[in-house]
């Protein structure tokens, strides 16, 4: 997951960090020629459609970006194998201007463009498009109409239709072009599509969230699900969520992948990687409400204190936890701690190891799913994770850009392929291959010749009655 200014809010102020949005073309090439050379399946571009100066300390990633599915045409023409997704929201996209889009960038790569499709609704992004908003309760309705509407405008030329025969000068087979008109209750386009079939039929489509309503739509419509999943139980009773919405839409289960978002923090060693993570906490904003440049008032002190149930008056961000504290939080809380202990090496009480409040609040303030260490204890979490059946696979985001990232493709991929858990390089050609995905066969078997024959039977009727 390419998210240029980092993942964990402050990873910009690490040393070495990309910085600078201005920039973004050299770390994007830098992390596609990284991800490639470890033979990962994707590239996993991201969207939000406004901004604004709430998100510097929260978001800072989602400032000033580019636009993804001109990231994916970007590296596009930077790499041979790997594959890219560029998300786009349905809310606020045409589906014609979409399928054209992502069918010329499947065509352009060979085959390795996937859509993300966000459902997410934004009022900034609605008053930037001056556009209705879809109603809240009907956009994964629209969601579905407008993913039946990409395939179906996908499908409009048959994947033979160019014949392109010099001799008798005819270039396309005419029975080759299809009707697409769709006219759902929100989506409502006509086609066929002024773009050949995508190598890939359909590029796949990847759905990022983790409400019920998000695993439903994932279930009845994506290639790919990508749900933040806290723990391997939680992962198991998705899938099989998921599973049951697919079975119910006539779909099989295994035509859904399941990936969770994952942040590892890798270095040689295990105390070098709790260093990395250390500093990130350090650099991080926290505060009270009122501290200048801090995160929002929802990650203070004072909202740790609400949601561990605890009093937390009088005391300095960077004291360690007592054990008699510690022993007043509730479940959460105690969960906060056992994270941060994973995290960081740190215990109650044990000196310049202690577990500070600022840790505690840096873990509840970041729900990053952040995991520390060096390449084999990372490596046993992806197959532990993958091995209790939670995951097919994981997204990785980097906490800044490039380093971590780097450690993580030259550290623990390595590390899988040499437990026979990652293949080695590429496989296939298409992100289609690469995920395992069969490719779909056109569904349209009426040709728009026929269909305009018909229509112009019917006015022959017409005429022949006036
Ligand atoms: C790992 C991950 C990445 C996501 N990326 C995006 C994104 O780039 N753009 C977006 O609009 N929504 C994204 N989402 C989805 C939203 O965060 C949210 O889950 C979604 O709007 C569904 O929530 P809802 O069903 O309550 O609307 C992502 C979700 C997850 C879990």
């Amino acid at each position: 997951m390419f998210r240029a200014l980092g993942a964990y809010p402050s990873g910009w102020r690490h040393a070495g960090a990309h910085r600078d949005p201005r920039a973004d073309a050299t770390v994007l090439r830098r992390t596609a020629k990284l991800a490639e050379a470890a033979g990962l399946d994707f590239l996993y571009f991201g969207e939000w459609l406004s901004t604004g100066l709430d998100l510097e300390h929260r978001d800072p990633y989602l400032l000033a970006r580019v636009d993804p599915l001109s990231a994916v045409t970007f590296a596009a023409g930077i790499t041979r194998r790997i594959g890219l997704v560029g998300t786009i929201n349905a809310s606020y996209s045409g589906p014609y201007a979409t399928a054209r889009a992502t069918a010329s960038s499947d065509v352009l790569s060979s085959g390795r463009v996937a859509i993300g499709l966000a459902v997410s609704s934004d009022t900034g992004a609605d008053a930037n498009f001056g556009v209705a908003p879809v109603p809240a309760d009907r956009r994964f309705e629209h969601a579905e109409e407008f993913v039946d509407a990409l395939r179906s405008l996908w499908d409009s030329w048959d994947d033979d239709a160019f014949v392109a025969d010099r001799s008798t000068g005819r270039l396309i087979d005419a029975e080759g072009l299809h009707a697409t008109d769709f006219d759902g209750d929100f989506v409502h386009v006509a086609g066929p599509l002024n773009a050949p079939r995508p190598p890939q039929g359909h590029p796949p489509i990847i759905h990022a969230g983790s409400s019920a309503a998000s695993l439903r739509f994932a279930g009845r419509n994506a290639d790919v699900a990508l749900v933040a999943i806290g723990a391997p139980s939680e992962g198991v009773a998705i899938r099989r969520e998921i599973a049951e919405h697919a079975l119910a839409a006539g779909r099989a289960a295994e035509d859904v992948l399941l990936v969770a978002p994952i942040m590892p923090i890798v270095a040689d060693t295990v105390p070098e990687s709790w260093a990395i993570f250390d500093e990130l906490v350090r650099l991080l904003p926290v505060g009270d409400d009122n501290a200048g440049g801090a995160l929002p008032s929802a990650r203070s002190l004072r909202s740790l204190a609400q949601v561990i149930d605890t009093p937390l008056t009088n005391v300095e961000l960077d004291e360690p936890v007592t054990r008699r504290a510690a022993a007043r939080f509730n479940e959460y809380g105690q969960q906060l701690l056992a994270l941060v202990a994973a995290r960081t090496g740190r215990s109650l009480e044990t000196g310049d190891r202690a577990i500070t409040y600022r840790h505690v609040l840096a873990t509840h303030a970041v729900p990053a799913p952040v995991i520390v260490g060096d390449a084999s204890s990372v490596a046993d979490h992806f197959e532990e994770w993958v091995d209790l059946g939670a995951v097919d696979g994981f997204v990785v985001q980097s906490p800044f850009l490039p380093a971590p990232f780097a450690a993580f493709t030259e550290l623990v991929v390595p590390e899988l392929v040499r437990r026979g858990r990652f293949r080695s390089g590429y496989e296939g050609r298409t992100l289609r291959e690469h995920l395992g995905l069969g490719r779909p066969e056109n569904t349209h078997r009426v040709p728009l010749v026929r269909t305009a024959a018909q229509r112009f039977a019917g006015f022959d009727e017409v005429v022949g009655a006036s």
